[in-house]
């Protein structure tokens, strides 16, 4: 494997990336720039324009690209080769989302077949719990469902609920539990009523500490409200691709929903992850969050690189911290419905590409995943964009907003809108020193206060964004948008050279949180680590300071 950074076009990009001029040349260059620097896929529309790059960056970033042979690594996964190769499986979470008549074989397995029984099983069940006709220990109608899981298990689910408010069908409510802290789980149960509530218990490996801890509290909450352990089983259900230790904790194997090992945990949510999210919005409507990715999935293995959205996102992220430095990428919403969506790319590219081995196991030599970050718009503009805007680090941003609210409500929309737009302006074009003292010209200060205030006032400009639109936040639409992150997070790790699917960092705390565990629940006094270490969990174990 050639080292990224002997490519030629690695190191004419390097050259290239001191001479590309101010944004705001840019478009003095370039009359057509937004026309020429947007494009539209899926329902979503991408205006790429304000970023560094001239047409000579484009084309040099479309040759790393080629050279880094994105299109040959984007066949592998979707023909499920092994391209996650420290665990040995195939990376088919784009097979979730294929229709019904496509085949993609798995140890000689038509996976989609399984996966369409899923779906099938999952409508059923949703069918029941909303129809009223699942009925719990008393003969009552589920009104909440306890979603537990944790990581990808979590917070795909959690988000797109979240997301896809407008679409609850309202016949039930959803609460999602992760953090181990029992304080999660008390907090949830309060207010609850056992008879009417189900609980959804997601682990693909069936042996996540959090969620095993936080299902068995739910059982012997459950148990304490009057109901037997013979009524656990229209109380519980499970998703998961560990079949046997679900049975073993005691589910039902008719209430378990399978998933399988070529479906990473932050890749999940399309699988009966997405169970809590099918149970609110209705079958339907998480059939279409499917598509909504299928199509993705089509433009992004089917689109000449030049017009290819997740292709050109990962190129633009990577432009930026490979040759500019930039340490963190920010997400910004502009949409309430939308607010959870950075937590979820932060877990969706932070275990994806927060790695530093190349996939033949040496060092790499170059930066990887960047922070991912951010938060809802405008709410953001009163706080962290000051750094934005006149921090000394850079931070590319993709701005998100759908051109039409759910809920229209007088001149709110509009001025979100105005806000979105005129911070990705803002950020492009800065303010120059002699705009700024033209601002304070007419200010009752002295030259030298005016100067001293106009020198406060400049912003370099020149931060990058994206902005990404659609008509309105629909099922599709959502389906869309995460793909398109999806992929793009696969295009940073494929020109990088590492393994996108692997997590071996997160790992390493699991194992060592457990023989931490050990330590402190034994009643001798722990010596035998760091003194750090051991002086914590001494001061644990007696439970003062
Ligand atoms: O679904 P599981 O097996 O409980 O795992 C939960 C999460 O734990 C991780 O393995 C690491 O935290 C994630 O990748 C995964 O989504």
């Amino acid at each position: 494997m050639t080292t990224l950074t002997q490519l030629a076009s690695w190191q004419a990009l390097e050259k290239h990336s001191t001479t590309v001029p101010h944004m705001r040349e840019l478009f003095k260059q370039q009359p057509q720039r937004f026309s020429q620097m947007s494009t539209k896929a899926c329902g979503l529309f991408l205006d790429y324009s304000k970023n560094r790059a001239s047409t000579e960056t484009l084309s040099l970033l479309f040759d790393l690209a080629k050279e880094s042979k994105i299109e040959e690594k984007v066949r592998a996964m979707f023909a499920g080769d092994v391209i996650n190769n420290t665990e040995q499986r195939a990376v088919l979470h784009t097979a979730l989302r294929a229709p019904k008549d496509k085949v993609i074989k798995v140890d000689g397995v038509n996976i989609v077949t399984e996966v369409h029984q899923t779906l099938d099983k999952m409508e059923k069940f949703v069918y029941s719990v909303t129809s009223g006709e699942w009925k719990g220990f008393t003969g009552k109608t589920i009104t909440d469902v306890v979603s537990i899981g944790i990581g990808g298990s979590f917070l795909g689910p959690k988000i797109v609920s979240q997301a896809l408010r407008p679409y609850w069908s309202g016949q039930l409510n959803c609460h999602f539990v992760a953090n181990v802290d029992g304080t999660a789980i008390t907090e949830k149960l309060k207010g609850l009523n056992a008879e009417t509530t189900l609980f959804v218990m997601s682990s693909k490996s069936f042996g996540t500490q959090e969620t095993l801890t936080n299902t068995l509290s739910a059982k012997e909450w459950f148990l304490t409200q009057g109901a037997m352990q013979s009524d656990v089983a229209k109380h519980f259900v499970a998703v998961s691709s560990n079949v046997t230790k679900a049975t073993d904790f005691g589910i039902d194997a008719s209430n378990i929903f399978p998933m399988w090992d070529w479906v990473g945990g932050r890749y999940s949510l399309w699988s009966a992850i997405g169970l809590p999210i099918a149970l609110l919005v209705g079958m339907d409507n998480f059939r279409a969050l499917l598509a909504g990715a299928h199509d993705m999935d089509n433009h992004f293995a089917n689109t000449p690189l030049e017009q290819n959205m997740p292709v050109i996102m990962g190129l633009f992220s990577l432009w930026y911290g490979n040759f500019f430095n930039a340490q963190s990428h920010v997400v910004l919403t502009y949409d309430h419905y939308l607010r959870g969506l950075p937590a979820y790319f932060q877990q969706l590219d932070m275990e994806s590409n927060g790695k530093s081995v190349t996939l033949n196991g040496s060092d790499v030599k170059y930066t990887t995943g960047p922070v991912i970050w951010g938060g809802e718009g405008t709410n953001g503009q009163h706080a962290y964009h000051q750094l934005l805007h006149q921090g000394t680090a850079l931070i590319p941003a993709d701005f998100i907003m759908p051109l039409n609210s759910h809920n229209p409500l007088g001149e709110h929309h509009v001025q979100l809108a105005s806000n979105c737009f005129g911070q990705t302006q803002a950020l492009m074009q800065g303010r120059t020193f002699d705009e700024a003292l033209a601002e304070v010209r007419n200010a009752s200060l002295s030259d030298n206060e005016k100067q001293l205030i106009a020198q406060h006032k400049v912003m370099p400009g020149n931060k990058p964004s994206n902005t990404l639109l659609m008509d309105k936040l629909t099922p599709t639409t959502l389906g869309a948008l995460i793909a398109l992150y999806e992929h793009r997070t696969f295009v940073q790790g494929a020109i990088w050279q590492i393994n996108s699917f692997d997590q071996w960092g997160v790992e390493l705390g699991k194992l060592l949180g457990d023989k931490v565990l050990k330590r402190l629940t034994d009643s001798t006094e722990t010596e035998d680590l760091d003194t750090s270490s051991n002086g914590l969990i001494n001061l644990f174990k007696q439970q003062k300071i």
